[in-house]
């Protein structure tokens, strides 16, 4: 089975996602593919769903952050689009008060995560508001560097507000601080469909160079174990962890137990949680610079 496509479209409140996915929207009904959106926003009323045509199937995540308070919301409304509407291609617009590393983790269940494949973080930028940053709040100003950071794309928008010498400083300053995304000056969120599928097929063929690939920027790794694991092996394989991966969530099951574990670890903490049945043995890990390949041989060793 193949799996579908997931795009995150990150980026500060007002810095043209709705835009951007309007464009990217148009692009898919040519190319007829099955499109389905999640997109929420701060507040009650969404005003931005009424920017989706028609007969594309769209999840609104009302009342709070994609990543907060709604992530339980989240997984059962993305669960219930891949069993029902079947998509080929996601598409979730994030509020721009989010952390990609959290938006990453809301959104990839370990229930389902095996059949997603997430392509990238485009992530968008108001150019002027990021020349005054600032003056922003310190959080704010930070939150911003965060979503450049990680981001795998870059849409440095609303350029026509911007005089040459400005584009050349604001591409300058985040190309330093991500080099490895790709990064486009854009008026509008003016990108074709084209250039983001680049971005993946680029990832893609990285892969392929080298033998053992570290995937550079935010990325993500879904491990299905085959059978049940020792506890005291698996403690030592997360010791060894680099700091750098962030989350893993997902169904461990111990040798001698009936059911499996739910089990988190955030930033260096593991957390178990007794499940009282049996579930798809997926974990999922999100992090930095990881050589994945390492990892899953060292996962491999665990049930050996
Ligand atoms: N001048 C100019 N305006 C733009 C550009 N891109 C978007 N806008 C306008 O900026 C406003 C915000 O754009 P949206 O696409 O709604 O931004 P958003 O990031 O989805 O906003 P939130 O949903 O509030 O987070 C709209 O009025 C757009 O028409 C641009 O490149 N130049």
């Amino acid at each position: 089975m193949s799996k579908v496509e997931v795009y995150l479209l990150s980026g500060f409140l007002g810095s043209g996602k709705t835009t951007l996915l309007k464009r990217l929207l148009e692009d898919e009904k040519k190319q007829n593919r099955k499109v389905a959106v999640m997109m929420n926003e701060l507040g009650k009323i969404s005003i931005d769903s009424n920017e989706v045509s028609e007969g594309i199937p769209l999840k609104e995540l009302l009342d709070g952050c994609i990543c907060c308070t709604i992530s339980d919301k989240l997984e059962a409304q993305l669960q219930g689009l891949l069993m029902v509407e079947k998509p080929e291609v996601i598409y979730i617009e994030t509020t721009g008060a989010a952390h990609p590393v959290e938006v990453l983790d809301a959104v990839l269940s370990p229930l389902f995560a095996n059949q997603l494949e997430v392509r990238g973080i485009i992530s968008v930028v108001d150019g002027s508001r990021w020349l005054h940053r600032r003056e922003l709040s310190p959080q704010i100003q930070q939150l911003l560097l965060e979503q450049v950071r990680h981001a795998d794309m870059l849409l440095l928008n609303k350029a026509d507000m911007l005089s040459e010498s400005e584009q050349a400083k604001l591409t300058m300053e985040i190309q330093s601080i991500n080099p490895h995304a790709m990064t486009i000056l854009t008026s509008f969120s003016k990108v074709s469909m084209n250039q983001v599928r680049n971005l993946s097929s680029r990832k893609k063929s990285d892969k392929v160079r080298s033998h053992v690939q570290v995937d550079l920027n935010l990325s993500t790794f879904v491990y299905q174990f085959q059978k049940p694991i020792d506890q005291a092996e698996f403690e030592d394989f997360l010791r060894t962890l680099p700091d750098s991966i962030y989350r893993i969530k997902g169904y461990v099951k111990f040798e001698h137990f009936k059911y499996p574990y739910l089990f988190q670890f955030s930033y260096g903490m593991p957390l178990y949680m007794k499940e009282e049945m049996n579930l798809p043995l997926n974990m999922v890990f999100i992090g930095e610079n990881i050589s994945w390949e390492e990892i899953e041989r060292q996962l491999q060793k665990l049930e050996k």
